[in-house]
């Protein structure tokens, strides 16, 4: 396939040890094909494209993302069980511009990985990774139930909403998804009133999309905001989360195509994770908008590779 790269050594550097204490001497690079049947594996798959946020007129540069974040994550230690695998099977890109044949391909990559059992971590890009990613999942779903029931819970600043009468963009994934599933389960944690527009907060309403705004989704309000998100769960037999790291405050993710001064903390973020990876229905995971372009002292990077050492490290029931 040649919008597709194989994993490669030379992105994974640290510190060496005679144990595998550092992520780096656990991982594995695996083509897809070579991966094998396995419930305890996580996999990190890079969607290496910023077509979606050029074509949304935002600031390119994330398809260097998946590279930085696994730059990151490869320091970091090892704390994981032997039984575990961390697998690493390369990168998705975009050469041509071709969006809507590259969310295609990832459809099917992410497809391939739930048959197989594996818990994938999506590395991106802008975050029209959603809809390649929802896809794959719901093609894998509906081999067991022609009408799957998935609920995608986004921590962002931006519905990603739009409508996508002149194409795909990074800005209308969820909206793509709303037209083309009925019922359609969407939870938006974060959402600020300065970065979405009128027309985007009627969509919502439209759609049925249940919203914390960004007020609200803060450490004190863990309390409620964990019922809320029990109470979404509940509707859904299966949760995808998307996590566009642009939500975050810009003092702590600078490195995003559409910074949010204002933006959430990571705290309230840990604490909804907990919660869902503990309600046994998480399929698949996606870190989207890292834009290493401007980064500042890899904090971003940093972030986004840390929250997937948080996951990879929590107990699936
Ligand atoms: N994926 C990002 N979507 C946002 C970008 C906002 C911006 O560029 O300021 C959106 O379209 O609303
Ligand atoms: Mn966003
Ligand atoms: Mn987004």
């Amino acid at each position: 396939m040649q919008d597709y790269i194989p994993p490669k050594k030379e992105h994974w550097h640290g510190r060496t040890s005679d144990a595998e204490l550092y992520l780096h001497e656990k991982v594995e690079l695996k083509t897809i094909s070579k991966i094998e049947k396995s419930k305890s594996t996580f996999v990190l798959l890079g969607y290496a494209c910023d077509e979606g946020v050029k074509r949304n007129q935002g600031r390119i540069g994330a398809k260097g993302g998946p590279l930085v974040i696994r730059q990151a994550l490869a320091k970091m230690p090892n704390h994981l069980e032997k039984n575990v695998s961390l697998i690493d099977a390369g990168d998705i890109i975009c050469p041509n511009g071709d969006l809507e044949k590259i969310q295609g391909a990832l459809a099917h990559l992410v497809y391939e990985l739930l048959q197989k059992n594996t818990i994938p971590i999506l590395l991106g890009g802008g975050h029209d990774i959603a809809y390649g990613h929802f896809n794959g999942i719901k093609k894998h779903l509906m081999e067991a139930n022609k009408r799957p029931s998935i609920g995608i819970i986004n921590f962002d600043a931006h519905f990603d909403l739009r409508t996508d009468d002149q194409g795909p963009t990074s800005g209308t994934p969820f909206f793509q998804i709303a037209n083309e599933n009925e019922p359609f389960h969407y939870l938006c944690l974060g959402i600020r009133s300065d970065a979405n527009d009128k027309k985007l907060f009627q969509t919502a309403q439209e759609s049925d999309v249940t919203y914390v705004e960004k007020n609200t989704f803060r450490i004190q309000f863990t309390k409620e905001i964990n019922t809320w998100i029990r109470a979404f769960m509940e509707k859904v037999n299966h949760v995808y989360v998307t996590i566009d790291l642009d939500g975050f405050s810009s003092a702590y993710a600078p490195g995003v195509s559409a910074p949010s001064p204002l933006g959430f903390s990571p705290d309230i973020v840990l604490e909804s994770l907990e919660i869902i990876i503990a309600s046994g229905k998480l399929i698949s995971l996606d870190i989207a908008e890292m834009n290493p372009k401007f980064d500042i002292d890899n904090q971003t990077a940093k972030l986004a590779a840390s929250l997937v050492h948080t996951v990879i490290h929590s107990e699936f029931p």
